[in-house]
């Protein structure tokens, strides 16, 4: 499958993720549950289910790191093994990604990776976190985000790096980035994504203000692009897979790579400085009492 030399120069360029990996059990397969032949069978790691259909050429990723899928350094390096993993195998035309825990897709960055941890340890995650949005957001797979629970910061990160999302209808399934009420910043890519999807006024005001948009205002402001009830997100998302895969692979990876290449070449010219501008930033003295502030809060509010 021809891809755009653009897209082969960027995923040249990505890190090698393996060096990352520490403690899990990538490439483990097993039957899925009733399944028999190799389509049915699911791939993954501890914290990354992988159920492939090779029929249809779609596999789905769920998200399995309870309670809240913090994207802890493991998960983020485990995710992007597996989509590389379906990436090389051109059985492979679209995935799926969404939540195998209850009432979130994810909670965002893993605060506990950040609050208390040393300027070394706060770099090589951020280096995975800008590994992770750079695979998602120039994938030649078509991404559908099916998202089944509540999604802030880093969860929106990931819905907003598929091509498409869908958002099941529950007060409690907020989405957006909140980053500003916890005192900290949303990086220049996520704010250039963000305004690549809503627009720069809705950004702008968004952003500042750290909005969490029930889903009726997701969808008016362009966040997602369907809200349906919760049992039909799957099926919905599928939908959406198969209008996207009736279009040629390689004319919608060459337009896709034209629509966000330039959005991802700003961080590659400048990953070295965006890592260091975030560890000098989040190992601030004022910055790390917020964020500690801000996870105490959440372990003292329960339900
Ligand atoms: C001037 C120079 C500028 C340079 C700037 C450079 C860089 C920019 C810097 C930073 C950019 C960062 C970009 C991304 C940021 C983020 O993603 S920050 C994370 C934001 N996430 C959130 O605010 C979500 C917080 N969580 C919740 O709101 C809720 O947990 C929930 C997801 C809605 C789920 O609610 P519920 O089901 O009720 O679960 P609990 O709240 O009870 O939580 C269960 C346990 O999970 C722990 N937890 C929750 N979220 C996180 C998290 N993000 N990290 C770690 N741990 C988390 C929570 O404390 C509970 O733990 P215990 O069971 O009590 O131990």
């Amino acid at each position: 499958m021809a891809l755009a030399s653009g897209v082969r120069f960027a995923e040249r360029a990505l890190l090698r993720p393996w060096a990352l990996l520490r403690g899990t059990t990538l490439g483990r397969t097993e039957p899925a549950a009733g399944g028999g032949g190799d389509g049915a069978r699911r791939f993954g790691s501890q914290r990354v289910l992988v159920e492939p259909d090779a029929a249809s050429g779609v596999a789905v990723m769920k998200l399995r790191n309870p309670p809240v899928n913090a994207l802890s350094l493991e998960l983020l390096t485990e995710l992007v093994i597996s989509l590389e993993k379906l990436e090389n195998d051109k059985t492979f035309r679209g995935v799926i990604l969404t939540s195998d825990c209850p009432r979130v897709f994810c909670a965002g960055l893993d605060l506990t990776e950040i609050c208390g941890r040393n300027p070394a340890h706060c770099a090589e995650y951020w280096k995975a976190m800008q590994e992770l949005w750079l695979r998602t957001y120039l994938s030649s797979l078509v991404l559908v985000a099916a998202i089944n629970g509540a999604c802030p910061a880093g969860g929106c990160i990931i819905a907003l790096s598929c091509d498409c999302r869908v958002l099941a209808d529950n007060p409690k399934y907020r989405i957006g980035l909140n980053e500003t009420l916890l005192g900290i910043i949303a990086p220049f890519w996520l704010k250039d994504t963000y305004v690549n999807t809503i627009g720069h006024r809705a950004s702008e005001q968004a952003l500042q203000l750290g909005s969490l948009f029930p889903p009726a205002e997701a969808l008016q402001v362009g966040l997602v692009d369907q809200v349906v009830p919760e049992d039909q997100v799957q099926s919905t998302a599928l939908s959406e897979m198969a209008r996207w895969l009736a279009v040629p692979d390689h004319a919608r990876q060459l337009t896709k790579n034209m629509m966000r290449k330039a959005t991802a070449d700003r961080l590659l010219r400048q990953r070295d400085a965006d890592t260091q501008n975030f560890v000098s930033f989040v190992c601030r003295d004022s910055i790390q009492k917020s964020l500690q502030a801000y996870l105490e809060k959440l372990r003292q509010r329960k339900g």
